[in-house]
């Protein structure tokens, strides 16, 4: 299978720490001996903090978008280098280079692309572009909710939504540089016109990858209607 899985800055960089790339390096050593692995790496909070600063400097949102790129960029090279010569050592900077670098049937890692959308945005183009057989997003919670998990304790987990019903949800969210929490517009729009088979993990234990790809029932599945 073709795999796009974009694994967000929320887990791999959550406290600056080389073993959750190590753990994922592993995992995604192992996929790749069966199936042609794409990866999207976020920014995390190393990115919100210098988006910060490029906010306080008023810059303009595009601007902290760029720096916001920057860091899922340097992300994405971390988990190059734990990924050794599994991957093609160099970072795409968009579509084309991804699919250019792939033809060393080594794992592509890419970060952002250009201002003005998420990398699950990324994730769900590249995954159009390369004619991906499976999206799978790694994100800290366990898949969507009916409502923000970590703020309502009465959350509930959605086994399965369709594309239009989770545009209603993330309709009039923050669309400022860092903010695109859990998904944006664009992200749920390319799922939605390409019918991408797209699963949504807690993606803190890397082994949900390897769930997901086998079929378990895990995390939330977003079905196209
Ligand atoms: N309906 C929802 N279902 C799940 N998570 C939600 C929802 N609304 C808001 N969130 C928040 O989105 C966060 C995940 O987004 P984010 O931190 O941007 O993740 P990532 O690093 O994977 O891109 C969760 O920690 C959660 O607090
Ligand atoms: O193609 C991209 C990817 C990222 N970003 C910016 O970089 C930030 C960090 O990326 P993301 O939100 O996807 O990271 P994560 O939510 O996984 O931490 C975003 O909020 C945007 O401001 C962007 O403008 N274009």
């Amino acid at each position: 299978m073709r795999i796009v899985a974009a694994i967000g800055g929320s887990i791999i960089i959550k406290d600056y720490n080389y073993k959750k790339f190590q753990e994922y390096a592993e995992i995604l050593g192992n996929l790749a001996k069966e199936h042609e692995i794409f990866v999207v790496v976020g920014g995390g909070r190393p990115a919100r903090d210098y988006i910060q600063i490029v906010r306080d400097l008023d810059c303009g949102e595009a601007k902290c978008d760029d720096i916001g790129i920057e860091v899922t960029r340097i992300n994405a090279k971390l988990l190059l280098l734990s990924l050794e010569d599994k991957a093609y050592q160099k970072v795409p900077h968009n579509f084309q280079e991804a699919l250019e670098y792939s033809a060393s049937g080594k794992i592509i890692v890419m970060g952002g692309t250009e201002p003005a959308h998420s990398t699950d945005a990324v994730s769900a183009i590249l995954a159009e572009y390369v004619k991906a057989d499976l999206l799978i997003n790694l994100t800290s919670v366990d898949g969507m909710y009916n409502k923000d998990p970590n703020k309502y304790s009465d959350a509930e987990l959605i086994e399965e939504i369709t594309a239009d019903e989770m545009l209603e949800v993330i309709k009039g969210k923050d669309v400022k540089a860092g903010t695109y929490e859990f998904f944006d517009m664009t992200a749920i729009q390319m799922i939605r016109r390409s019918a991408l088979e797209t699963i949504i993990v807690n993606g803190d234990n890397p082994e949900n990858l390897v769930k997901a790809i086998n079929g378990e029932k895990i995390g939330t599945k977003i079905v196209s209607k």
